[in-house]
């Protein structure tokens, strides 16, 4: 079974606007509720692509219930820890440039922490825990140490997406994957990556720290896997963006929907590519039929050096 966890959760509040003017009045054109956060769009992805998962994390208040909700009409598993105080709401706004603020998120006990960390006790050899976004300010990055601690005794196959010190960390309990975009990858080793030779050194960097894939994702300009045995280097599919926002989560779910599935490496990754770019081209997340359509729009250049 696939197991993504969310600690902090979000309702992503799309609101769109011709023009949006700091310390004015603006008008919005369109205005949308989306269930939101990393791990949730992970399992948002992979129940389109069929593939079976539970989400579990900690979610509050009336925006907790609407992700239940949402996540519910849409016939996937959860298992939420509900926590006092509200989910938070992430705006996502679109005008020229799409502009970000998210929130804080709510407050979580000792209780509640050992409650999710009991959870991922049950998990078993073979199942796969995705370990994806930010934590609230109450929980330290020592959280994701712990679970990444109890999965690995567990032979449960880890995959990261976040950022900053929890990132930094991951990387001891050589995961199964982990995709950080340029940017992240960059603050892992303390650098700013500005060309394709410095992505490769870190990339590879990654691999030879015992990470078992890696996929450095590079927006418009596509993504790089790192595998020890190989390097992919894919374009990214063309076409008008409606909407950046969980891109890098629908990689990842596109990835483990293949890999579940035993397609190669290469194909894995085509639709990891694909899976990402249909998202960017959407006003939600992808649907399976937009990630087919991009699939032979994906090229991919296999590299012959080994890492
Ligand atoms: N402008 C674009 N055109 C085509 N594909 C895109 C575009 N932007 C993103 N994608 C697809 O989505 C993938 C992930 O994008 P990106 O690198 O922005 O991830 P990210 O930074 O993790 O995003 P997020 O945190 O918003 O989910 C890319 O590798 C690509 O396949
Ligand atoms: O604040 P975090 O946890 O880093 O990111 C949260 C978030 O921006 O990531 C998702 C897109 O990847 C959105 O659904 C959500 O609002």
């Amino acid at each position: 079974m696939i197991y993504t966890c969310t600690l902090n959760p979000s309702v992503d509040y799309v609101v769109t606007a011709q023009q949006i003017e700091l310390g004015k009045l603006n008008r919005a054109t369109k205005t949308a509720y989306f269930p939101g956060g990393k791990g949730i769009n992970v399992s948002r992805v992979l129940k389109r692509l069929h593939v079976h998962n539970i989400a579990l994390g900690f979610i509050g208040g009336f925006t907790g219930q609407f992700i239940a909700d949402e996540l519910k009409r849409e016939h996937i598993l959860t298992d939420f820890i509900t926590v006092p105080g509200q989910t938070r709401l992430n705006i996502k706004l679109k005008g020229e440039k799409e502009t970000e603020i998210n929130g804080e998120g709510p407050i979580i006990s000792d209780e509640h922490k050992e409650a999710l960390i009991a959870k991922i006790k049950q998990l078993k050899k073979g199942d796969i825990l995705v370990l994806a976004g930010s934590l609230p300010p109450s929980v330290d990055d020592t959280f994701y140490v712990t679970m990444m601690e109890e999965a690995k005794k567990r032979r449960v196959a880890v995959v990261v997406d976040t950022s900053g010190n929890a990132l930094k960390q991951a990387v001891a309990y050589e995961p199964f994957l982990l995709k950080p975009n340029q940017m992240e990858l960059g603050e892992l080793f303390g650098v700013s990556i500005h060309s394709r030779h410095q992505t490769l050194e870190y990339g590879k960097k990654l691999i030879n720290n015992g990470v078992q894939h890696v996929i450095v994702s590079l927006a418009g300009d596509g993504a790089i896997l790192f595998h020890k045995d190989v390097i992919l280097v894919a374009q990214a599919p063309k076409g008008i963006v409606k909407n950046s926002v969980g891109a890098g989560d629908s990689m990842v779910a596109g990835f483990l929907a293949a890999y579940v599935n035993e397609a190669s490496l290469e194909e894995a990754f085509r639709y990891s590519v694909a899976a990402g770019s249909a998202t960017a081209f959407s006003e939600d997340l992808c649907t399976e039929e937009e990630v087919h359509r991009l699939l032979d729009e994906v090229k991919i250049i296999r590299m012959e050096e080994r890492v």
